[in-house]
């Protein structure tokens, strides 16, 4: 796993972690301005799922608070993790209903979007969706699934994983709308998903997603779209290992992104 630039921190003795008053303020401000960015583009049951974890706009929460709305509503917990871990680590969280929260937050500088999930993309992004009983099945039966597969299946699941629970829209009869964590942590995704001509939508097939290459280090040009979160049922239901032997025989899309050693002028 790549080093981390960012300091988790740990909890103390009585579990509860101390951030500091900067940490706090960057925390207060991501809330204020993601939560009106959100308005109208994330899915209703995002915004059902994020009123139930009534997160805290002055302070970053802590992991038990989360975890007294998580557990009743869909039986998971979030984990304290210190940043990005193994998929054999990841794996085995999320098989045992545990989701990664890794107890850093962005610094003021990248507060439209980073790389690396910080406990805002975490919490914000993920676990408002983590009380709804589709997704979070379907999340549990990833885990599973990935607990269980071999490095090469592993990459293939990364895939269904980035394009659903990571970067996934919805259709509704309103318009296209967000329940992708990757993107409702993100001020300047969330936008780049409604306002820039840059990113294809697609509709969601899993032999497609499977086959689609992405990077981690970009707002995405490519978007899957289901046309309900129930469908997030059927998928948990699908014989995916399966559809993994097909993508694989049937090969990789070609990448539609810009190469990453490629400056920034020449970036199509
Ligand atoms: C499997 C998944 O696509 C992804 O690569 C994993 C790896 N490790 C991680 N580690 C943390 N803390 N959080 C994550 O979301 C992930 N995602
Ligand atoms: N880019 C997201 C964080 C993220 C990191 C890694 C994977 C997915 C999402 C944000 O800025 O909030
Ligand atoms: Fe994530």
């Amino acid at each position: 796993m790549n080093s981390t630039q960012y300091v988790a921190h740990k909890p103390d003795a009585n579990g509860i972690i101390h951030y500091s008053d900067e940490e706090n303020a960057i925390w207060h401000t991501l809330i204020e301005r993601q939560l009106a960015c959100v308005q109208g583009r994330a899915c209703k049951e995002y915004m059902t799922g994020l009123e139930k974890l009534a997160l805290s706009h002055r302070h970053i929460p802590q992991l038990k608070d989360i975890n007294q709305v998580l557990e009743p509503a869909t039986g998971w917990q979030v984990h304290r993790v210190p940043a990005l871990i193994s998929f054999d680590h990841f794996f085995e969280l999320l098989a045992n209903r545990q989701f990664p929260v890794a107890t850093f937050i962005r610094r003021e500088d990248e507060l439209d979007y980073l790389q690396e999930p910080d406990i805002f993309h975490e919490l914000f992004g993920h676990c408002a969706l983590l009380t709804n009983p589709a997704f979070a099945r379907f999340t549990h039966t990833y885990g599973q699934l990935g607990r269980d597969a071999s490095p090469a299946d592993r990459g293939f699941l990364a895939r269904l994983y980035w394009f659903t629970v990571e970067f996934g829209l919805l259709n509704s009869p309103q318009g296209r709308r967000i329940y992708g964590g990757g993107i409702l942590s993100s001020p300047g995704e969330t936008q780049h998903a409604f306002e820039s001509d840059i990113p294809e939508f697609r509709p969601f097939d899993i032999l497609d997603v499977l086959r689609t290459p992405y990077r981690i280090d970009i707002m995405q040009p490519i978007y899957y779209v289901l046309d309900s979160l129930d469908d997030l049922f059927a998928i948990a239901d699908m014989d995916i290992m399966a559809h993994i032997q097909q993508a694989r025989s049937l090969g990789l899309f070609t990448p539609t992104f810009p190469d990453k050693k490629a400056t920034k002028h020449n970036a199509s």
